[in-house]
């Protein structure tokens, strides 16, 4: 034996003792190989709609109603379905409903509980024993236990599963018994979660989708330019500060970094207020439709002017400093004609709808003035210490990347940059070119320096890189040509909002580019698919998720509230279980409340993108190529035993 197998297998021996042991783990394994695989849950675009978002999680995309329906379908109406899948989402809010509204409750409950036991049946048979004990609510686990796993030799099955159930009510805890089986099960249909990317920005509540991911029991992230912009704002990058506050001005959500991550804005407001006193800042009208009152709003569209300079100001500076990102066409402080309220862009003049700058002198448009060095150093500290933001940015960083090989399929959120002849782009960063899987690793490692690097001109480029990753043409996460957001602001001839899409948006819907793509990452390409987010499907145009021949699904989550007009549907998710991928779409989601009144799932529509022929295994995994590994190594063990070379401890 080579030594350092020896050595390693001496070490498994201290996990297993003995033959007896050894045999009995390579049993268990081979039979979790077995089981068919588990369901996975890919959604992107969240934008801080925490609500829906939180509503999409209960369901599982429509995985608790096939589940519901899977036991139930002949013996139901699809109305009881509807009820009990409502009651699996939203326990508590629709047991008080039904509290009003049920004279027998007793009976209810009854009726329920059986109902529930009957769904974590068949959502946990999915698993080892094991794996769904550990997944069981502490105050009900013995009992849970109890009733889902029957026991093959109990004579009176019913009179002891009644039993229970009846002094559950008795001791008056049949609701909170409900509840723990309502989210027993939500967390039982879903396996494992992936966020396509963009859980910031537009909405109010990405802190709580944060929090709700971090308590989540087994998900990944690809991270999208928003996630980016904050991880960047978090690392004390001002560029991306300053778009941070002037997206939240925007959608009248200061709120959130005020309240929810205890940012002081009262600088940036006092500052707002007085430069802009008398001035309506027309250009700077909110989005959406904030929840905020009329005075409110005017100083927020104040504060949405004074940051939004700054961002151009800051910009500006780090297109200087960084030539190497060759955007000195973006540096559009310095394309403007103070005296005559006009810009020149790409040879073009353009007259500018609001050419009130105060604080900025022509001579050098890009300088703050001091007063504005002030509030921006203090913003700095803000988000840097920030202990909230900086947590939230911890689990990005630990549970996320730019980009993510799970079960034969490449998930990443924008693009994979391709010149115009439809090959891989190659890109220069700080002077090193890369392309394909070469460019999205290099530029992850560079956010990690923008945390961790001990070298501060180290860490200064992965801060800068993050600004970059949010809006270079070059950044796949991006994938436009500009982000028109001055233009957008200032200018009214709509030809230069125009943010143009890199090749790839084209190319991707040809197969061979998938393939060649797929091919790049390392997978298996007749198997395996592309899913991106990043790109609202515009679907009352008749556009299709589906691209590639069902290689490609770009599946942006459409959560995004603003952008629903525009698209026509609440945009799409992703179930890959093992009976194969199932694209779902969604209708707007209304509230919380009128989910569980009207008792509607948001998802209106599946397509089943593949079904395969035989059900997947988990030994058809990723996960199971991990588990065969460690039978061989076990088999070795056993072998080790059996010739003498390592002796049993006992
Ligand atoms: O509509 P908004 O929120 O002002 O944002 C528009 C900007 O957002 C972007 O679409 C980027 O955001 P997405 O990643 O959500 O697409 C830019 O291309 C565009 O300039
Ligand atoms: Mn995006």
């Amino acid at each position: 034996m080579r030594d350092i197998e020896s050595r390693y297998l001496h070490r498994l021996s201290e996990m297993f003792p003995t033959i007896a042991a050894t045999s009995t783990e390579i049993i268990n394994l081979q039979a979790i190989l077995s089981l068919p695989k588990g369901t996975e849950h890919f959604l992107t675009d969240i934008h801080g709609e925490d609500e829906a978002f939180a509503h999409v999680l209960k369901n599982g995309s429509g995985a608790v109603r096939r589940k519901v329906q899977e036991v139930f379908g002949n013996t139901l109406s699809a109305k009881d379905m509807q009820s009990l899948a409502t009651l699996i989402y939203y326990p508590k809010e629709k047991i008080e409903q039904i509290k009003k509204q049920e004279v027998h409750i007793e009976d209810w409950y009854k009726i329920t509980l059986y109902r529930l036991v009957k769904v974590c049946k068949a959502a946990s048979s999915k698993y080892t024993r094991s794996k769904v004990r550990k997944a069981l609510p502490k105050d009900f686990a013995y009992i849970i236990d109890e009733l889902i796993n029957e026991r093959a030799d109990d004579g009176d099955k019913d009179s002891y599963y009644n039993e229970i159930v009846c002094s559950i009510i008795k001791v008056g805890r049949a609701e909170e018994f409900i509840v723990a089986m309502g989210e027993l099960i939500q967390r039982l249909v879903v396996d494992h979660l992936h966020i396509v990317g963009d859980i910031y920005d537009r909405g109010p509540g990405p802190h709580k989708i944060m929090d709700k991911l971090m308590e989540y029991h087994s998900v990944d992230i690809q991270w999208g330019n928003h996630d980016v912009l904050w991880m960047g704002a978090a690392a004390g990058q001002l560029g991306c500060i300053t778009n941070v506050i002037r997206i939240c001005a925007r959608y009248g959500n200061l709120d959130l970094l005020e309240d929810c991550y205890g940012i002081n804005l009262l600088p940036l407001a006092t500052y707002a207020l007085n430069t802009y006193k008398d001035d309506p800042c027309t250009c700077f009208q909110l989005k959406g439709e904030p929840l905020i009152n009329a005075e409110e709003q005017e100083l927020n569209i104040k504060m949405h002017k004074a940051i939004s300079i700054l961002q151009f100001k800051v910009e500006g500076q780090t297109i200087k400093e960084r030539p190497e990102y060759k955007m000195a066409d973006r540096n559009l402080l310095e394309s403007v004609n103070y005296e005559e309220g006009t810009i020149t862009l790409r040879g073009e003049k353009y007259d500018l709808l609001d050419a009130n700058f105060p604080t900025i002198d022509p001579k050098n448009p890009n300088l703050l003035t001091k007063e504005e060095v002030d509030i921006l150093n203090r913003l700095e500290q803000g988000f840097l210490n920030c202990e909230k933001l900086q947590k939230h940015m911890r689990f990005l960083l630990n549970k996320g990347g730019l980009y993510k090989v799970y079960n034969n399929n490449l998930l990443f959120h924008g693009c994979v940059p391709l010149a115009k002849d439809g090959s891989l782009k190659e890109i220069e960063i700080y002077g090193q070119t890369y392309k394909g899987k070469a460019l999205y690793e290099a530029l992850e490692v560079y956010v990690r320096k923008g945390f961790f690097a001990l070298n501060d001109e180290e860490r200064q480029r992965g801060k800068d890189l993050m600004w970059y990753i949010w809006l270079h043409e070059n950044s796949p996460l991006f994938g436009k040509d500009k982000m028109a957001t001055f233009e957008r602001y200032f200018i009214a001839e709509e030809i230069t909002h125009k943010e143009t899409k890199n090749p790839y948006y084209e190319y991707i819907n040809q197969e061979e580019t998938a393939n060649m793509i797929l091919d790049e990452f390392g997978l298996i390409t007749k198997e395996a698919h592309i899913v991106n987010g990043h790109v609202p499907v515009k679907s009352k145009k008749g556009e299709s998720p589906l691209k590639s021949n069902g290689k490609v699904l770009v599946i942006d989550g459409g959560f995004s509230k603003a952008y629903q007009k525009e698209t026509g549907i609440a945009g799409y998710t992703l179930i890959y279980n093992s009976y194969g991928l199932i694209l779902v779409s969604h209708d707007p989601f209304e509230s919380k409340e009128s989910a569980i009144e009207k008792e509607s799932d948001i998802h209106s529509e599946t397509i089943v993108v593949k079904r395969t022929k035989e059900r997947k295994r988990v030994g058809d995994t990723d996960v199971g190529k991990e588990l065969l590994g460690q039978i061989v190594d076990l088999e070795k063990l056993l072998d080790a035993y059996r010739n003498g070379t390592i002796i049993e401890r006992g």
